[in-house]
């Protein structure tokens, strides 16, 4: 048989996963990553995750104002490097809820029940726990709960158990509620991601091509046949059987705005010629949304963060209404203040409790401001349109303020909320949510996967309409899962990967 060959647009948590497989399978493999090597010491010392943000590592993407949140523009970092976002990102390994993946069977995509998805989580595990019926322990990613942590994280859980919730071990088994101690893909204190785990170890096996920024796919009567990219100031093409965008949820949809497949209106708006009318791409724009609960200290000073130790340690899953199917809120907690761009520093040592939603009902959009790559997206999330929304969140922001009142941290450290702080009652955080909401890091959901005639690619990832182009990334969410997206993305690239070999038939 001939070999096939692939071109896969991005480098991130899918894309590193799904050329793994592709080259596994004797793919030829050509990787165009906009971003260059991980050479930054940032990207390996989990303390020093915040560096990253506006950093050459960073595409540094803004919102434009968002209308409920105060009028605000977002700063939405991801990942520009050999790593994608897995490389800026807190490491936190959540599989989310096996509700999650049946809605999205249900919706019409067969193969993503849990009963598919929990072998291949299984499978790209190694956890520190050991394997068991729901864990696996003989995969290529580490994911450990085995570190120390740091005091005022132990008494976070503390406290978490003194208002009531249940202490969690394993969120990853057979349920995510209560307070828990995060697992990582981290070892002997170093980041690693899905690049260093599956494809930095074969790169020599797969033409990478740093530095390339693609700008479309290059479709010639209704198939995929290439893609168009710049680098080093010049344009240049590349030709393969398959054309296959990890490029993540910002950028998937971006490049095939750029390409004439997308809403014809829009596109004509900006003088594109339309290659396909396809109405969802950039449609179904979600994001998780966190409010700072922020407090210093008068016992004992939290301290500063400590090399090879992540200022995240802890995090806790509740359900804001007893009725609902999942936990609706994620409170992450940060052994540092977390006063961001919106808040006036108030202390130079702390700890917060970021309050956090999951399972949001806002929905924006991403659209091009123009045809070239250095034209910006614009990228509306329409954080908090949904009241459904706020209620949760200032539902999870009462709760953090709850538990810093617990002994654990009011009596043993001295905790003092300084964030939303005294003078703001729980009756009146609507202002505060909307006035210091920001991203959690999650979007999804602008290539969504489905059989509808809005739906991006089929149940397959192949892209409706368009022969021989797949989008394997997080920007296939037909909705957010329960917790952080990085394991789905991991998912999405095994996955991805073996519907395309099958497809092809270089697998059974
Ligand atoms: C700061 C931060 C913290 C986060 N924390 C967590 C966490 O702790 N746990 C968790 O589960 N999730 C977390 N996330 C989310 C998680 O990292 C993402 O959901 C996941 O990485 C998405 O994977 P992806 O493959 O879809 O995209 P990405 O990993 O973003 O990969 C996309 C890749 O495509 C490249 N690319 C984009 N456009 C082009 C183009 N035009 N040409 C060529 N290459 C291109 C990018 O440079 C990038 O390498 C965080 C994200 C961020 C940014």
């Amino acid at each position: 048989m001939p070999e096939l060959s692939a071109i896969v647009v991005g480098a991130g948590t899918s894309g590193a996963i799904l050329t793994r497989r592709l080259v596994d399978a004797g793919v030829s493999v050509t990787l165009l990553e906009a971003g260059g090597e991980d050479t930054n010491a940032a990207i390996h010392d989990p303390m020093r995750m915040g560096e990253l943000w506006h950093s050459p590592d960073d595409w540094d993407y803004h919102t434009i104002p968002q209308e409920h949140a105060g009028d605000r523009r977002l700063h939405l970092p991801r990942g520009k490097v050999l790593g994608g976002s897995h490389a800026l990102n807190a490491m936190i390994w959540v599989r989310c809820a096996p509700a999650d993946f049946d809605h999205w069977a249900a919706l019409g995509n067969p193969g993503w029940e849990w009963n598919d998805v929990l072998p291949v989580y299984k499978a790209i595990e190694d956890f520190s726990g050991g394997a068991s019926d729901v864990r696996g322990a003989d995969g290529l990613l580490p994911v450990t709960d085995d570190y120390d942590l740091a005091p005022i994280q132990e008494s976070i859980i503390e406290a978490g158990v003194q208002e009531g919730l249940e202490h969690n071990p394993d969120y990853n088994g057979d349920h995510l509620d209560g307070i828990s101690q995060q697992q990582i893909t981290m070892r002997d204190g170093k980041r690693v991601n899905t690049w260093m785990a599956y494809l930095k170890p074969v790169r020599d096996r797969v033409d990478i091509r740093t530095g390339s920024h693609v700008h479309s796919v290059i479709v010639e009567q209704g198939r995929a046949v290439g893609v168009r990219y710049r680098q080093s100031g010049a344009d240049h093409e590349a030709r393969a059987d398959v054309i296959v965008l990890s490029a993540g949820a910002l950028d998937s949809p971006a490049i095939l705005l750029r390409s004439g497949i997308g809403p014809a209106a829009h596109l004509a708006s900006l003088g594109i010629d339309v290659v396909l009318d396809a109405a969802g791409v950039g449609e179904n724009l979600h994001d998780h949304l966190l409010s700072p609960v922020i407090f210093t200290t008068t016992e004992k000073p939290v301290g500063p963060p400590t090399p090879g130790v992540s200022v995240t340690q802890t995090h806790l899953f509740w359900r804001s209404r007893p009725d609902l199917e999942v936990p609706d809120t994620q409170p992450i907690n940060f052994s540092v203040p977390m006063f961001g761009d919106d808040l006036e520093p108030r202390a130079a040592d702390g700890f917060s409790l970021m309050a956090g939603i999951v399972t949001p009902k806002s929905r924006g959009t991403l659209r091009l401001s123009g045809p070239g790559l250095d034209d910006p997206v614009l990228i509306d999330l329409q954080a908090l349109a949904d009241p459904d929304d706020v209620r949760a969140l200032i539902a999870s922001v009462r709760q953090c303020r709850s538990i810093g009142r617990q002994p654990a941290l009011a009596d043993e450290w001295g905790a003092v909320e300084i964030y939303p702080g005294t003078d703001i009652s729980d009756d009146d955080l609507e202002q505060y949510v909307r006035s210091t909401a920001i991203t959690y890091h999650h979007q999804v959901g602008t290539c969504r996967m489905g059989i509808d005639a809005d739906a991006v690619v089929d149940p397959r990832l192949r892209v409706h309409g368009i022969e021989n182009l797949r989008v394997v990334d997080a920007s296939i969410m037909p909705r957010i899962t329960t917790g952080n997206t990085n394991a789905p993305a991991a998912l999405i690239g095994e996955l991805g990967a073996r519907f395309l070999l099958k497809d092809a038939g270089l697998l059974p």
